[in-house]
């Protein structure tokens, strides 16, 4: 049985200790449903013959006010996060298969990447790219199912012109894989990510490990990177919130031009909050543009000299407003607060934009934070059952069931898979065998060299032979 343990916050509220097989007397007053009819990246789907996305999940979210991670987390200072099992409320209902799926939204830019001419014209989209991919974490506070090891997501969109497959190729330590293409042979994109998650005291450290390669095939390019750091602080103490940051760099392996990418962290009064900026250089390190924006916004690319310019003027006109701006700033001691100074990114006249995010919905707060796509994720499609595998996450029954509120069916359920998994693995130990990943297998990055997971083809054949039986 699942025990979960809570702090009590507010002592008038009739939750303290929760275990899976209590009733739960919280109850979805709120709950409604979402009938507002919004077009998806400016569309409205249902004509022209393409079904029509869900833009809503089918309740809100259960509050989580009453519960406080600390009471859960001061047992587990310094452990791997991903071998403690966490309370349900601090779920989304999503697989960490379909989270990562999230890198997909801004698919179009790939597209248009895919027909210019130009490489350094390219390198700008696919930075956007790179940048837009992890665009939907901000906010996103949910801790995503860890998928049990061969389940997969699938996900097709037609009308974006790709698919894609994923696979949980490892448990311990969790590693997942996906493969994705365009339908007309243009892109691959395709990479792993073991998530190596440090709880910090205060923040929940994540270091998405693994190589992202995106491959464009007219161009006979392809290029590597990986993703950012990202920072989950007050996880004791105060309000959640998501910070990336770090180096990356884009490597266009067939020209040698690179793309150098500082996702900056806060800072002490929060100024940097969000932005990223870097600069495209070619094979002789000569400095093409700038890329400036924020992962949470917007991304613009300029000529270095424009730039260069534009910062110092900036930097003059600020010193003065800096002093008085540091006095009056107060940082909190307890908690690590998010800065609510939070300026918009300023348009250096002369820039391009080359990406700006899609406002969220309003009714995305009670719903895990999720974006449109987020939303449309687990939405289980009629005729897709039967043509996706078995294993796939949408048919996890303790996702579906947090999906529909009902948190009791998926604490049990959860709890139970759990078990299988580990019923499952004691019976290989004692026969010997080996588990097998049925879609990629271990190999070396063809560019980088870097351990990594290769397709190895055949999903979208749709003969699922030899499939586990996880759920
Ligand atoms: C104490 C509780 C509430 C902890 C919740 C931790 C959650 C928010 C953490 C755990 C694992 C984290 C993920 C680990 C790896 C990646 C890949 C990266 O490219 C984007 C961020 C992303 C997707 C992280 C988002 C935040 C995340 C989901």
């Amino acid at each position: 049985m699942n025990c979960l343990i809570f702090i009590k916050k507010n002592p008038e509220k009739n939750v303290s200790c929760l275990e899976s097989d209590d009733s739960c007397e919280v109850s979805f007053k709120d709950a409604c449903v979402y009938e507002s009819k919004q077009t998806v990246n400016g569309k409205v789907p249902s004509e022209n013959g393409v079904r029509e996305r869900r833009t809503t999940l089918p309740v809100p979210m259960f509050s989580r006010n009453d519960f406080s991670v600390w009471g859960f987390l001061k047992k587990c200072i310094g452990m791997e996060l991903s071998k403690i099992t966490m309370p349900i409320v601090f779920n989304e209902p999503l697989s960490f298969l379909q989270r990562i799926t999230e890198y997909m939204e801004h698919t179009y830019l790939i597209h248009k990447a895919c027909t210019l001419s130009d490489s350094i014209e390219r390198m700008q989209l696919v930075a956007a790219f790179a940048v837009s991919a992890v665009a939907s974490q901000w906010d996103r506070t949910g801790k995503p199912f860890n998928p049990l090891l061969g389940e997969t997501f699938e996900l097709t969109r037609d009308e974006e012109g790709y698919h894609m497959i994923s696979e949980q190729v490892s448990h311990h330590p969790p590693i997942s894989a996906f493969y994705s293409e365009s339908l007309n042979q243009d892109f691959s994109f395709h990479g792993s990510i073991y998530p190596k998650l440090k709880f910090w005291g205060k923040s929940v450290e994540a270091e998405p490990k693994g190589t992202m390669t995106l491959e464009l095939s007219k161009h006979r390019e392809a290029y590597t990177w990986t993703n950012p750091m990202c920072c989950v602080h007050n996880v004791i103490l105060g309000k959640l919130w998501i910070e990336q940051y770090g180096t990356v760099e884009i490597v266009n392996h067939s020209t040698g031009d690179k793309c150098v990418l500082n996702f900056k962290p806060c800072g002490m009064f929060g100024k940097e909050l969000h932005r990223v900026e870097g600069h495209i250089q070619d094979k002789s390190k000569k400095k093409h543009q700038v890329i400036y924006g924020k992962w949470t916004e917007c991304v613009y690319s300029i000529e270095p000299k424009v730039y260069e310019v534009n910062k110092k003027a900036e930097k003059k006109s600020g010193e003065d407003s800096k002093k008085h701006k540091q006095e009056q700033s107060t940082v909190g001691d307890d908690a690590d607060e998010m800065p609510d100074v939070q300026e918009t990114v300023t348009m250096i006249p002369g820039s391009t934009l080359l990406w700006r995010v899609a406002p969220r919905p309003p009714h995305s707060t009670q719903m895990y934070n999720f974006t449109n796509f987020a939303m449309t994720l687990n939405e289980l499609e009629p005729g897709t059952i039967g043509v996706i595998a078995p294993t796939d996450c949408r048919l996890r029954p303790d996702i579906r069931a947090m999906e529909n509120g009902d948190i009791d069916t998926a604490s049990q359920e959860k709890e139970r898979l759990e078990e299988k998994q580990r019923v499952a693995r004691r019976e290989r130990a004692k026969d010997e065998e080996e588990w097998s990943t049925r879609w990629f297998q271990q190999g070396n990055n063809r560019y980088t060299g870097a351990a990594d997971w290769i397709y190895k083809g055949g999903y979208f054949d749709r003969r699922y032979s030899d499939l586990p039986d996880i759920y």
